[in-house]
């Protein structure tokens, strides 16, 4: 894990850089400013410790936070409503307006369908009218018996037509009459004004004549009135009835047009207050509503986030809600992160009959048992998971890498021949004449396509890498040969895999064989639930030989069909990351390390850390001894370049900066280190018993520091001679470099001494030294710090016990005291004897009893002690055989230190 900035982790704990400093100060964290980076140990440390704040912190943060989100949620609910009410009353007005002209349009809409039903009624009662009148006209033109003949109809028609124009004629003749009549009655009027005779006879003959006249023309069968020519009173009636009627329609349709509108604005103004009342009755309910839903989805986000970063570190999400432990934790450290007394741990672990004190330390079955027995749900953390990275890669990152591959089998099944001759094929098509040698791992290419063959002595070695958290293969294949069949490392290997969770493709080998029954192997895989395709099950079978060649290629192709399956994908276009796969120490070449390439693409010049190695990858081969630049995701290379060897199974990963790379290896090994002196005080089932029975053993924990890395090998080289039978010297820490604050912390927390070497304390490791009561001794010649070590290792030897002689008193008379027992009356003759001394009664020479005294007196006092020359009564306890004349000597016994 990389270290983790002050500042990071202030904001992680939602408070200052500037706060966390305090707290780092008060804990005595080395860290200066926000962007001193903190070691993993310190900040699992700082976590635990402030715990508490920062929960109290984050509770009021989310306190806050809900408040806010509350605020926010009423706020935009009113506005909702608000929005809600504008966009009804909106509507309603939209509404109104619409339906008012629509009512508008209505009315005038009807009026104009009442003007026209108004007309079509009137053009119906002309042509009903005009149509009597000409069956009126045809009744008097035509006889009865000639009713029915169409071409004589035709000519009635016209007949009447022509009586009609006849008549009208008549009539405009007569009307002009009539009125040339009444010029000349006017004109002989005004003459009869000026002379008599002339002006009676036109009056009497137009009087006489126009009522004829009318009367004829008033009983003209075919002129139909109103029509063509409209009598005038008829059609002055008419015009008024017309405009009576009219403007009672118009009345009407404006009234209904009026009603129509109000009935309109009432309804649409009533729906609009309905809704508005019916927002603000729901608003309440529909925040409540909606706020509950954004809940709801958060939890849901929350859950399905962390299930996904579990998933992307390979956790079970079951396991997410358990309390994570390291291992070997302590009852104590249990006790805290299950949040209960240490005391009922200790209770429980009694119960189950191992009792443990709080700082020792918990096998990982006894963790179970006890957080089993809390009903509490338990992960125990290796220490290579929590060393190990996590990464998480995009989706939309992943292109597809090739298939990695462990060959397993039972002994003298084919493993070695088979992956030769995989190889051989591989070589054979692209390097015809290359040399592979072993790097621990192959790549062969077939169709254009790419395998990677891990190269593992067995399934042990398979298991122990994944024990170690590295997931380094892909695909198993199983050799089984055809003439043995199932062995019980063929059944060894399937468990593995299957425990691995490897799909697995059978290579049945050895089909060359005269007695080879590859049917039969099939059948035995049955039973162990490896079952062919062609029988229904999952895994695919090929025979093969080894030996001939014969079916490598079927194999391989299968091989990748299996991995087609798996879809398997890698984010190449990042810092690289993957495996080590095998580990040397090569003479001409130093440190060597075959990775496999998992994640990103590594190049040569990369910072990189394996393990506790690190280093810049100075040259990169592939099997072939060919200089590569770049190895991708599946690729397996030998790097150079790292500054020791690391082991299989060490996780490795480039670094930006060399400097983290350092750091980060640094911090594993001092925290191997830890691990391994922890290991010696760490008790577990198994060796409690012994340890308690073993006599204790001291230990003196140095951490070394040097100017140069020759002194911290002389002193060990120096320590390692000395007897270290009863006293043992760890050398708990050593490094290059200025005695530093962390050293300190160290040495604290170890029990431990600072040495140095050419080298002195920093001003800070000093004040937290003597805080701390930590010893730093600087030395600039090595003899004299072991000669100083040597001192403190003999002064460190159990200490002897010797008795010192305080005084001697002579019994000079005997007397007894009721209730007291016997008293001896005594006279100091040498030192001064005190009362909680020892006492040994010597009697001519001979010790006669050794105890303690039980009374001291002198007259009837009780005293603490009697000086030389002066009598006292002392008593024995559990002794009342004193004599006269014998000799009470009286001694302490004191601890000495030995000096050897
Ligand atoms: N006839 C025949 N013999 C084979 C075949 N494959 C391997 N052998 C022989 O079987 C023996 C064992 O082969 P290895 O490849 O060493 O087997 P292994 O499984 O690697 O053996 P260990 O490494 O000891 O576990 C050798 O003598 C091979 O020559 C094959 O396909 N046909």
């Amino acid at each position: 894990m990389a270290r983790t900035r002050v500042s990071s982790l202030a904001k992680e704990f939602g408070m200052t850089s500037k706060e966390l400093l305090g707290h780092l100060k008060d804990m005595k964290i080395p860290a200066k400013s926000p962007s001193s980076a903190l070691e993993d140990a310190y900040v699992s440390m700082v976590r635990k410790k402030l715990a508490p704040i920062v929960e109290a912190r984050a509770a009021e943060i989310e306190a806050k936070r809900r408040a806010e989100e509350e605020a926010a949620a009423a706020e935009e609910a009113a506005k909702a409503e608000a929005a809600e009410a504008e966009r009804l009353a909106a509507e309603a007005r939209r509404e109104e307006e619409r339906r008012l002209s629509t009512a508008a349009l209505a009315a005038e809409e009807a009026a104009r369908a009442a003007e026209a039903d108004r007309q079509r009624q009137e053009r119906e009662r002309a042509a009903a009218a005009a149509k009597e009148a000409e069956l009126e006209a045809k009744r008097r033109a035509v006889p009865a018996s000639d009713s029915g003949s169409r071409f004589r109809s035709l000519l009635d028609q016209i007949a009447t037509q022509e009586v009609v124009l006849k008549e009208k004629k008549e009539a405009e003749e007569a009307k002009k009459a009539a009125q040339a009549a009444e010029r000349t009655r006017r004109k002989n009027e005004r003459g009869e004004r000026g002379g008599r005779g002339r002006s009676g006879a036109p009056a009497n003959q137009a009087s006489t004549e126009a009522p004829a006249r009318t009367r004829r023309s008033s009983s003209a069968p075919a002129v139909p009135a109103g029509v063509n020519f409209p009598a005038p009173d008829k059609a002055g009636k008419g015009k008024r009835r017309k405009g009576a009627s009219q403007h009672t329609e118009e009345d009407r349709y404006s009234r209904m047009a009026r009603e129509a509108e109000e009935y309109s604005r009432e309804r649409v103004l009533e729906e609009a207050r309905m809704a508005v009342e019916e927002a603000s009755r729901e608003s309440t309910g529909r925040r409540k509503k909606r706020k509950e839903k954004r809940e709801r989805e958060a939890a849901q986000a929350r859950e399905e986030r962390k299930i996904e970063e579990a998933l992307a570190q390979g956790i079970n999400p079951e396991e997410l809600d358990a309390v994570r432990v390291s291992e070997g934790v302590t009852v104590a450290e249990l006790a805290d992160a299950l949040d209960v007394a240490a005391n009922d741990i200790i209770k429980r672990l009694f119960l189950l009959g191992t009792p443990l004190t709080m700082t020792q330390s918990m096998s990982n079955d006894l963790v179970e048992l006890v957080a089993d027995d809390l009903g509490r749900k338990i992960r125990i953390i290796s220490p290579e998971e929590e060393n190990s990275f996590s990464f998480y890669d995009d989706p939309s990152d992943l292109k597809p890498r090739p298939p990695v591959v462990t060959v397993m089998g039972h002994v003298d099944h084919g493993k070695t021949s088979l992956l030769d001759a995989i190889r051989h094929t591989g070589v054979a098509r692209h390097e015809a004449g290359g040399i592979t040698q072993h790097i621990g791992a192959s790549q062969v290419e077939i169709g254009g396509r790419q395998i990677t063959f891990v190269d593992t002595p067995g399934h042990e070695a398979f298991t122990a890498m994944r024990a170690r958290g590295a997931k380094i293969t892909d695909v198993v294949v199983l050799v089984v040969a055809a003439d043995d069949g199932v062995m019980p490392q063929t059944i060894e290997a399937i468990n593995h895999s299957k425990a691995a969770g490897v799909p697995i493709v059978v290579a049945v080998n050895k089909c060359d064989k005269p007695d080879a029954n590859p049917d039969r192997v099939r059948q035995e895989l049955v039973e162990y639930g490896v079952i062919p395709e062609e029988w229904g099950g999952q895994n695919m079978f090929v025979n093969v030989s080894a030996k001939k060649g014969d079916g490598i290629d079927d194999l391989l192709e299968t091989i990748l069909l299996q991995a087609d399956v798996l879809e398997l994908k890698a984010n190449p276009d990042t810092f690289a990351s993957g495996y080590i796969i095998e580990g040397k120490l090569d003479r001409g070449r130093g440190p060597v390390a075959t990775v496999l390439v998992n994640r990103g693409t590594l190049h040569v010049g990369d910072a990189i850390v394996a393990g506790m190695s690190h280093g810049r990858v100075r040259a990169m081969l592939d099997q072939h001894g060919d200089n590569k630049a770049e190895a991708t995701p599946s690729d397996a290379v030998e790097i150079l370049g790292l500054d020791s060897v690391p082991n299989a199974g060490d996780e490795f990963r480039v670094f930006e900066d060399e400097r983290d790379a350092r750091a980060l290896a640094e911090q594993r090994a001092l925290k191997a280190r830890i691990e391994e002196q922890n290991k010696v005080k760490h008790v577990t089932l198994e060796t409690l018993f012994d340890e308690m029975n073993e006599n204790e053993l001291k230990e003196l924990n140095l951490v070394v520091k040097a100017d140069v890395q020759g002194s911290i090998e002389a002193l060990a080289d120096a320590l390692g001679k000395m007897d270290q039978s009863e006293v043992r010297i760890n050398i708990i820490h050593s490094a290059v470099g200025a005695i530093s604050e962390t050293d300190v912390i160290l040495a604290a927390a170890s029990n431990a001494i600072i040495v140095g070497f050419g080298v002195r304390p920093q001003a800070k490791a000093r004040d937290l030294a003597e805080r701390e009561n930590v010893q730093i001794k600087t030395y600039s010649i090595i003899y004299k710090a072991i000669e100083d070590i040597d001192a403190a290792r003999i002064g460190m030897l159990k200490p002897t016990e010797e008795e010192v002689q305080t005084g001697i008193a002579e019994v000079r008379e005997t007397f007894r005291v009721p209730k007291v027992g016997l008293i001896a009356g005594c006279m100091v003759t040498e030192g001064e004897i005190e009362r909680s001394d020892k006492v040994r009664v010597v009697r001519d020479g001979v010790v006669v009893f050794d105890g303690t005294f039980a009374s001291m007196r002198r007259f009837k006092d009780d005293v603490k002690s009697v000086k030389s020359g002066y009598e006292c009564g002392l008593g024995i306890e559990k002794f009342q055989d004193i004599k006269v004349g014998d000799q009470l000597e009286a001694y302490k016994v004191v601890e000495v230190a030995r000096t050897e």
